[in-house]
């Protein structure tokens, strides 16, 4: 009728064109490519109300935005889209579980870390913040759904890593249909050990809190159920809401995968679309897939090998999607007509403090959990730390020596991609910059980790190593204690740990000193550690605390190749970390600070400090003896599994797909055939892995003794395979 009454009686000075004129399809195609051309400029659309007077003429504008949408994504990532909203699809060409992956893009160059300058150039020009270019960098799949599913609501799923709106893979999807519906469904008893528990909850809690002010803001809200099966709520909540499809972020994690099969059968049983995605982590962990033995310039499953192949199979990480497009998304989508019952966040049972003590109140001071308080504190950072954070940031000692994200990171609250691009946006040097972005990839290693040894949060990478005999009893629980609870005597473990009990945080140099003096010097078995660290950090992450915690152990794929002083305290420089959580010695000069056992009784007295009563005395005091018993429980264990042992002293472990690989080990822990410590001064003539005799002790500069234990390793790797 509009068509017929523009020709005959058009309006003054508005021109419309034959096309235009000649029929309804016509006047859609001119309309959709004029939307086309204002989105390419980033001009935004003003829907005059008088022409969009009832739900009908909505449904027409939303199913114009989406043919526009439909068709940038289809050109820009230049693969064959589905026709959004065509119904003569095949419904069967579906399938049941749409994995939305993420699409790789072929880097045919090797980013050799080395050549990281021209690599920063070449990412510097692909910045640009154009609606259409940045939907091709974040690759973000087209939906291919019918439109009958598309008019149905979908359900957005947030659990505990994924909590905001802005670039999250899952929310975005999700907002091609005519209604969507954030949920959270929460069931403690889902949690098990390595869930959310303790101080997690609090800032999980915080978060979700925000989450939904956030959401209110554009009328829509945050549906939160509670009870023992979050499948059976699931199932509830979709048919309460007609749902058509339900979409969350994958969360990695090993209960996560138990419960994320779960809800693919029961939606499947209901006849509702699953649609995963992956917005956590720069990388699927499933992905990538390293060979074994000596691979790519290192072990199997350490940093660089896996950050290069990530590269080479999966090719960068995904751009973020540009906040204004999160906006956008935001002012279109639309809530159900009516919303299903929820409960208020705050009656969840999470963190649920009981009696006057408010213990998460230091904790939200610290690390409040808003998308907003999240990019506020990554600016923080740049602005104050990022240029330094290669010279500062074991310092415990000095603000902003490291970003203090984790939590956000951990929970959600900002996209790792977004923080990916801004470091490798930004205009500093690589080599000032490379360490902190390399941060981001350990994240998603551990994932790695985690994936391909779903036991590794209390159970030995480097299997053998379960027998390894720690201390056991009184006196380990005793030690324990004293460590948890920051009275070990020892100034900067007690100040690490009671920063950790007060405000769930500590920097990572203060938490491999705290580690490394359970497990070498306490010999306490690394798995109790863990849990603690589990219960009381803002950012317990079951995949990076078990990897590192499994280092710490030595029984990871990894070994820390070095031991941290309880005493030498160089993360404290000045000593006002240690007057800061130990206030009880804020008085004493520095040169005792961090061993007051050292100081002559009148300088204690000056400071008012009486040791075993002011102060812990020593819960150890023979170090050099402790450690000895560390070194020889690991060699006893060690004998008595020369399966094993590689030919160079070297553990070996099965990997999932049952090949072995070489892992690297400490020189004290490699032993000959015979059980005894290797000493490496020059290799032996030829072993019987065919390693011929090199040279690798004096004589050489350190990068020459690198490159031939590289060479070794690779020959020995090869002998293996
Ligand atoms: C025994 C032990 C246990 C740990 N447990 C956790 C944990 O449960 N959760 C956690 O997030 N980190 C853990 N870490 C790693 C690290 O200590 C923290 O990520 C870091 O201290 C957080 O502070 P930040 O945000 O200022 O870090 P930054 O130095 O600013 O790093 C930026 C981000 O990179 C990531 N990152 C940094 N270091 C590592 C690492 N070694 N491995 C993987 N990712 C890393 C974190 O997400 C971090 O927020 C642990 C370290 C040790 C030694």
């Amino acid at each position: 009728m509009l068509i017929a009454q523009q020709k005959f009686r058009p309006w003054n000075g508005v021109f419309l064109n034959d096309e235009f004129l000649s029929s309804p399809d016509g006047a859609r195609r001119i309309v959709v490519q004029m939307m086309r051309l204002y989105e390419e400029y980033s001009s935004e659309i003003l829907i005059e109300a008088p022409g969009v007077r009832s739900e009908k003429d909505w449904d027409v504008v939303e199913s114009l935005l989406r043919e526009r949408d439909d068709y940038l994504l289809s050109s820009l990532v230049g693969r064959d889209v589905v026709e959004v909203g065509d119904d003569k699809m095949d419904e069967k060409q579906i399938g049941k579980v749409n994995k939305v992956e993420e699409s790789r893009t072929s880097r045919d160059d090797d980013d050799d870390d080395t050549s990281g300058s021209t690599t920063s150039k070449r990412r510097k020009t692909s910045t640009s913040e154009s609606t259409g270019d940045s939907l091709m960098k974040s690759n973000l799949p087209p939906t291919n759904l019918p439109s009958k599913i598309l008019n149905q609501a979908a359900i957005v799923l947030f659990h505990s890593h994924d909590v905001r709106l802005h670039d999250n893979v899952a929310l975005q999807m999700a907002s091609h249909h005519k209604h969507v519906v954030p949920v959270f469904l929460w069931s403690k008893k889902e949690q098990g050990p390595w869930g959310v528990r303790g101080c997690l909850e609090v800032v999980l809690k915080d978060a979700l809190s925000n989450l939904d002010k956030k959401l209110k803001q554009y009328n829509l809200r945050l549906v939160c159920r509670e009870g023992e099966d979050s499948s059976t709520m699931l199932r509830e909540i979709c048919n309460e809401c007609g749902a058509g499809a339900v979409y969350w972020n994958k969360e990695h994690t090993t209960e996560s995968r138990i419960r994320e099969e779960t809800y693919r059968t029961v939606l499947q049983e209901i006849d509702v679309q699953s649609i995963e995605c992956q917005s956590s982590l720069l990388y699927d962990p499933s992905s990538p897939s390293l060979a074994a033995g000596f691979h790519g310039g290192g072990h199997w499953g350490t940093l660089m090998p896996f950050k290069k192949t990530c590269e080479k199979q999966l090719g960068m990480p995904r751009r973020p999607i540009p906040r204004a497009d999160t906006f956008f998304m935001l002012e279109r989508m639309k809530g159900p007509n009516e919303w299903p019952a929820s409960k208020d966040v705050e009656g969840l049972n999470i963190a649920m403090i009981n009696g006057n003590e408010e213990w998460d109140k230091p904790i939200l001071d610290r690390f409040p959990m808003s998308e907003d308080d999240a990019v506020a504190n990554m600016n923080t950072f740049f602005q104050h730390g990022f240029a330094k954070y290669e010279r500062d940031r074991s310092r415990a000692d000095i603000d902003w020596s490291t970003s203090k994200l984790s939590a956000h990171l951990r929970i959600g609250s900002l996209s790792p991609n977004e923080l990916y691009y801004k470091i490798e946006d930004s205009n500093l040097d690589y080599n000032d910059r490379k360490t902190f972005s390399r941060r981001l990839i350990w994240r998603d290693l551990a994932y790695f980790h985690l994936n391909s040894f779903p036991m590794m949060r209390d159970t030995s990478i480097r299997l053998h190593y379960e027998q390894t005999e720690w201390l056991s009893g009184e006196e380990e629980d005793a030690r324990f204690n004293a460590w948890k609870t920051g009275n070990t005597g020892y100034p900067l473990v007690d100040s690490g740990m009671r920063e950790l009990w007060e405000t769930g945080w500590m920097t990572q140099s203060v938490r491999m000193v705290v580690a490394s003096f359970l497990v070498e010097y306490l010999r306490v078995n690394w798995v109790r550690g863990a849990k603690w660290f589990h219960y009381t950090l803002v950012d317990a992450d079951s995949a990076i605390n078990s990897m590192m915690w499994q280092n710490a152990g030595r029984s990871g794929i990894d070994q820390w190749n070095f031991i941290m002083s309880p005493v030498a305290a160089w993360q404290d420089a000045s000593g006002e970390y240690t007057k800061k959580w130990c206030p009880e010695l804020s008085k004493l000069p520095k040169a005792v600070l961090h061993k007051p056992w050292e100081a002559p009784t009148q300088v204690l007295q000056a400071a008012g400090v009486v040791l075993g009563e002011t102060y812990p005395t020593r819960i150890i005091s023979d170090l050099k003896a402790e450690r000895s018993k560390s070194v020889e429980a690991v060699l006893k264990m060690r004998r008595a599994n020369q399966e094993s042992n590689s030919d160079r002293g070297y553990d070996m472990i099965t990997l999932p797909d049952g090949k072995r690989t070489v892992v690297f080990t400490k020189k004290e822990f490699r032993i000959d055939p015979q059980g005894n410590v290797i000493k490496e001064a020059t290799q032996s003539k030829k072993s019987s892995s065919g390693i011929s005799k090199v040279k690798v002790g004096k004589g050489r500069g350190r990068k020459g003794k690198k490159a031939l234990q590289k060479k070794l390793l690779r020959q020995e790797a090869a002998g293996k395979k």
